[in-house]
This record gives structure tokens, sequence and C-alpha cells, in this order.
């Protein structure tokens, strides 16, 4: 039948005998002025281009890789060779039978050789590129006579626009079954395609895993995501810190064990709000939602924590009695505003509580809420806390240098605590901070900007301190813009009644044991008490009954003696409760002056003379 090819050669019509897409390929082959005599040497790469080709098509080249030998057993017969052409027709794999191949390479049907049409006329690889289609071309249908020993079977690799991007071909010895070969060469181009598409959902896969992990790691809230096993596959790391808790230690848990989430939850159609408490207590609030199929099956959810919105003043001040009341008013009002804060109150009153509470309604919430005891530090040290220092500042400083408190303040609140005990020096150094808005660590030059809200605190009278030249008047002026008053406990022992509970809950779930009630009775001697050590040393008190405690019921029994004194179901001996009261509040005054009468009796609101003469009276020894 060669001629129909010999006529054609020779100029005769042959249209009507030859497979139109055959004969349209011849005539362009006759166009390009392809030489049907001769096998071309052109278009052929070297071996440095041929690996750079390669490279380039690195995906097309691995999503053929199952496929080809996939294909050459099918044949199950020798004598073919598999080949992968990119959209250029260049041959860049082939696999198959050695002696065929050998046969081919003479032809140059080998990889690093182009097919394209117009160099080597009308063939599978090129015509099959050229019209976007598969074709078999065999024998006489080559436009070269050379390659009349070859049938070939191509196939265009499309994307899913359904554009060519490769072309795969099987090659053997003419005079071979041609449909079905055909069907497998198709076969063989399509499973290309569908690995093509696996790897495009793969990366974006990875592009949507990748970039929900960084986007999570920005967010300034807990973020993470579970799979359909209810296990956690992520979790950011401003969540992780939420919970208290490793990043790496949360990956990989069940749901369920760090959220305490009910079983079978993920189908129940439902998203889920929960209430958390973190490390120190506080409640956090986490939101999951379901992600499901098509059909509505779940395939994991994605969940938020955060601090609950409920102001937290409310959750960290117990205690409702008018005072309390009062206090937590100018608190959120406060909250509001810049302005420093001076809070005065004895020891154990709450001070910190009620300055982390201006810290937390404030819009600095976000930021850090820093506090310093001026009182439990030495002069030296107070200020390289505060200032912080650059390395070599003086002996002993740490390499790398310190940050002080204020600058890991910045954007936040610092809270100096007892700064009635500053040293004058420290004095002078805070007030300029405080006036220029700026810090220089110990020993350095530069200075740095900083943004804080100064929340101080003192158990002393400022104002006496001022006069006796201990507190500097600017310094106490700055302070002051906004003053605080926390009353003792013994002058609001209504909150007595809310703040037992508060500490017998909050005792029992740090020392792991049930919740523990308590006697009536007991209330008769705490409400009796004078609290010199106020809300703190109820704390102690009632930590110290729990501790002790036998059965499920706090008692009068667990009650350490020092409160029993009080409402002991007293000899007729003993000294009238008035006058124990005052003793105890004496006592504190000069606890707290350390024995100097001047100073103590400011503070009790009464006259030196008056005081000599009660603590005469009273019998009281210091
Ligand atoms: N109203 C309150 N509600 C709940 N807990 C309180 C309350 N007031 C104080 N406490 C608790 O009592 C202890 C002492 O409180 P805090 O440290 O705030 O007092 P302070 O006045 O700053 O004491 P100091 O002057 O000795 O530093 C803390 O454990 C605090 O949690």
């Amino acid at each position: 039948m060669d001629n129909h090819w010999k006529r054609f050669i020779n100029g005769e019509s042959v249209e009507t005998d030859v497979t139109p897409s055959i004969y349209r390929s011849w005539q362009r082959s006759l166009e390009y002025h392809v030489d049907h005599t001769l096998i071309s040497n052109q278009d052929i790469l070297s071996m440095p281009r041929l690996t750079e080709r390669r490279e380039a098509q690195d995906a097309l080249i691995r999503a053929g890789e199952p496929v080809l030998p996939y294909i050459f057993d099918l044949l199950g017969s020798k004598n073919y060779t598999i080949l992968l052409g990119d959209t250029d027709g260049y041959i860049i794999e082939a696999i198959g039978d050695a002696p065929f191949m050998s046969k081919a390479q003479k032809v140059n049907l080998s990889p690093g050789a182009s097919w394209r049409e117009e160099t080597r006329g009308t063939n599978a690889i090129g015509t099959a590129l050229r019209d976007n289609a598969p074709i078999s071309v065999s024998g006489w249908e080559h436009f070269v006579r050379d390659n009349h020993f070859l049938a070939c079977w191509a196939a265009p690799i499309q994307n899913t626009q359904g554009n060519p991007i490769g072309v795969l071909d099987i090659s053997g010895e003419a005079g071979r079954d041609r449909e079905k070969i055909l069907n497998i060469a198709m076969m063989g181009a399509s499973m290309i395609q569908k690995n093509l598409q696996l790897f495009e959902l793969e990366n974006q896969l990875k592009f949507y895993r990748e970039g929900a992990k960084l986007a999570s790691s920005l967010l300034k809230q807990g973020f993470l995501t579970i799979d359909h096993n209810g296990i956690i596959t992520n979790i950011n790391s401003f969540g992780a810190a939420l919970l208290g808790r490793r990043q790496e230690d949360i990956i990989g848990r069940l749901a369920g064990e760090i959220f305490n989430s009910p079983k079978g939850w993920m189908l129940s159609k439902h998203s889920l709000n929960l209430r958390l408490k973190d490390s120190a207590g506080k409640e956090i609030s986490s939101h999951l939602e379901r992600v499901v199929d098509n059909a509505g099956k779940p395939l994991g959810a994605v969940g938020t924590l955060q601090y609950n919105n409920r102001p937290p003043v409310q959750t960290l001040w117990v205690g409702n009695s008018q005072p309390s009341q009062r206090i937590l008013g100018k608190v959120s009002k406060v909250a509001a505003n810049n302005s420093s804060v001076l809070i005065y109150g004895e020891s154990g009153t709450g001070k910190e509580i009620i300055a982390k509470s201006i810290h937390q309604l404030s819009p600095r919430r976000e930021g850090p809420f820093v506090a310093l005891n001026c009182a439990s530090l030495s002069p030296a040290l107070i200020e390289s806390e505060l200032f912080g220092y650059v390395e070599g500042a003086f002996t002993g400083a740490r390499r790398g240098g310190k940050p002080g408190k204020f600058e890991l303040a910045d954007q936040g609140t610092i809270f100096l605590d007892e700064i009635g005990d500053m040293p004058l020096n420290v004095q002078a150094a805070l007030l300029r901070v405080l006036q220029e808005k700026e810090v220089s660590r110990i020993g350095d030059t530069k200075t740095k900007k900083i943004n804080v809200r100064v929340i101080a605190a003192t158990h002393k009278n400022l104002n006496t301190l001022v006069e006796t030249q201990q507190f500097r008047l600017d310094l106490y002026y700055r302070l002051k813009v906004v003053t605080l008053e926390l009353p003792p406990l013994r002058e609001r022992s209504e909150d007595i009644r809310d703040l037992v509970p508060h500490f017998i809950s909050k005792t029992c779930e740090s020392f792991g044991v049930p919740l523990l009630g308590i006697d009536e009775e007991v209330y008769s001697y705490l409400l009796a008490y004078t609290w010199p050590g106020n809300v703190r040393e109820l704390e102690n008190c009632i930590e110290s009954m729990v501790a002790l405690a036998d059965g499920s019921i706090l008692t009068v029994e667990n009650l350490p003696d020092e409160f029993k004194q009080t409402v002991s179901k007293a000899e007729p001996t003993s000294e009238p409760l008035l006058d124990q009261q005052t003793k105890q509040t004496i006592l504190y005054a000069l606890t707290q002056t350390r024995g100097k009468i001047a100073p103590a009796a400011k503070i009790l609101g009464i006259g030196r003379n008056t005081l000599y003469r009660k603590i005469k009276e009273l019998n009281i020894k210091f």
C-alpha cells in the first residue's frame, strides 16, 4: 500500500485514499520542505540541553514515572518503546525493549530528539501534538521513507483547559494491531494527566496547610485544627500559651482530653462553645466549628481560643459589699483612660488584684502587666530591675544585659507595689521616665521610647513621707492623678461570706481534693476576727483549714487557734471583744512602723499620747 505514499510524493492526488489527518500532515510536511528520503539530524539536543529540558519538565516526568513501565507490561510482548515527549516534541523519557530501542535510535527515535512535524514530517508524536488529538501513524504513513519500518501510536497529554502539555507515544515494528494500542496510549496519557492533577492538588493542599499555619501564627487569638478522628493536628503558639502548654504537647492529642468536648460531638451537626481555664485559673472560651465535605460528612473542625470577654474584674475580685461595689465602680471608670493610679490599702487588701483588673479592663489589656514590689528589693537592685542594664554596666551584670520592667511593660501596665519604699535616687529616675516617656538602661547612652501606664500602691501614708522628705512631692503628684482606697477587710466583713467559699474551692482545686463544705459556726469566728493581714490572711486561714480537714466539712476544729480567741465561748475573765480588737489594730499599726509610736499613731488616726495611754491600759507588749 506504500503506493499511496509514492503517488503522493510524485505529486498525484491521493486525498480520498489516505486518512484525512495523515493527508493533511503530508501536505504540511511538503510545506516544511522535509526531505522524504533522509533521516534529519536536526533538532537533537546535547546532553546538557536535554538535562535542562528534563528539569523543566520535572512534573511531567514524575507523573509519567509509574505509567511508562505499566504500559510496557500491559503490552506483554516485547519490541516496543514507550516515549514521553514535551510540547516541542522533544523525547525526554524512554523505556522499552533493547533490540527495538537500538533500531529506533538509528532513526533518532530516542531521548534528546524532537519529533515535531517541521523536522521529521508526519509522525505520531509530532502530528498528535499538532492536531492535539490521538493518532496512529503506521509504516508508509510516515512522511520520511526511512521511518516506514515504524508503527507508532501517540496521545497528547492535556492540562485541565485541554491544551497539550506533552505527549505519550508507543512505537513498535510496522504491521501491528492499531486500534488496541492507540487505546492504550490514550489511557496512559490520561493516567499521566490524573497524576499531574494530583500533584497540583497536593501543592494546593500544602499551600493551604502551610498558609493556614503561617496565618494562625500571626493571630492574637488561639487557633487550632482537629481532624475527623478528633485529634488536634495543629495549634498556634498563642493558643498553646493560653492553655499553658507547649504546642508539641498538644498536637497529636485527642481534642476531648484538652477541651472536655463531649464524645461524638463532630457528628452532631453543631458548633460547640466551651469554657476552659488557663493555668492561672482565668476563664478561656473556645469556639469549635465543624468542616464538612459535600455530603455533609465531617472532615474535621477548626477552633478559636480566647480569654473570656466578660469583664475580668468580676472574675478576679470577689466580694459584693458596699465598699467593694464602690471600688469596682471606680475601677471600671479609671480603666478607660490612661492616667496614673495610686492605690492605698493595708497589706493583703487586694491592691495587686485591683491593679490587674484596671489593666485588664483597659484598652491595654492585650499588652503586658508587669509587677514590681519595691519593698522586696535592695535599693541598688530596684534601679536595675526597673530600668535594666547593659552588659558590663556593673560587676555581676549579666552577659548581653537585661531589659528592665519598664521596657518589658511597654504598651502595657507597670504595677509598682510598696512605692513608699522606693529610695529617693530611684524616685528621681522614675520621675524622669514618667516625664520623658523614655527609658535608658543603666550604663547605656541610648534611650528607648516607651508607652506604659503606671499603677502604684502603698500601705504607707505618702503625705507623711513627703512631709518627712522620704518621698518626692513632684513624683507624688504624678502618681496620684487618681487615688483608690481599699478598705481593710474588717471594714467590709460582708465580703467574707463570698471570699470563704471562693478560697475553699480555689484551695480544693489546687490540692486536687473534692470540694469541702463549711460549718456555719466557723463564720461567727471569721466575722468577729479583725484580720490585720486582710484578705491574704483569710486566704491563708482557709488554706490551712483545708489542709487539716479530715471530713467533708470544715469545722471550728480545723480553725487555727489565733482565729478562735475572738469568739471563744469565753471564760468570764476574758477581755471584752472591743478591747481585743483595739489591741490587735494597735499591734498591727506598731508592726507596720516597726514599733515607732508617732507614725503608728498617724496610721491609727489618733494622737501620740492617746496611743501611749491605750498601750498602757490594754497592756500591749511589743
Ligand atoms: N477581693 C478579692 N477577691 C479574691 N481574692 C483576693 C481579693 N483580695 C485579695 N485577694 C487575694 O489575697 C491575696 C493578696 O492580694 P494582693 O496581693 O492583691 O494584695 P496586696 O494589697 O497587693 O498585698 P501587698 O500589699 O501585701 O502586696 C492574693 O492571693 C489575692 O488573690
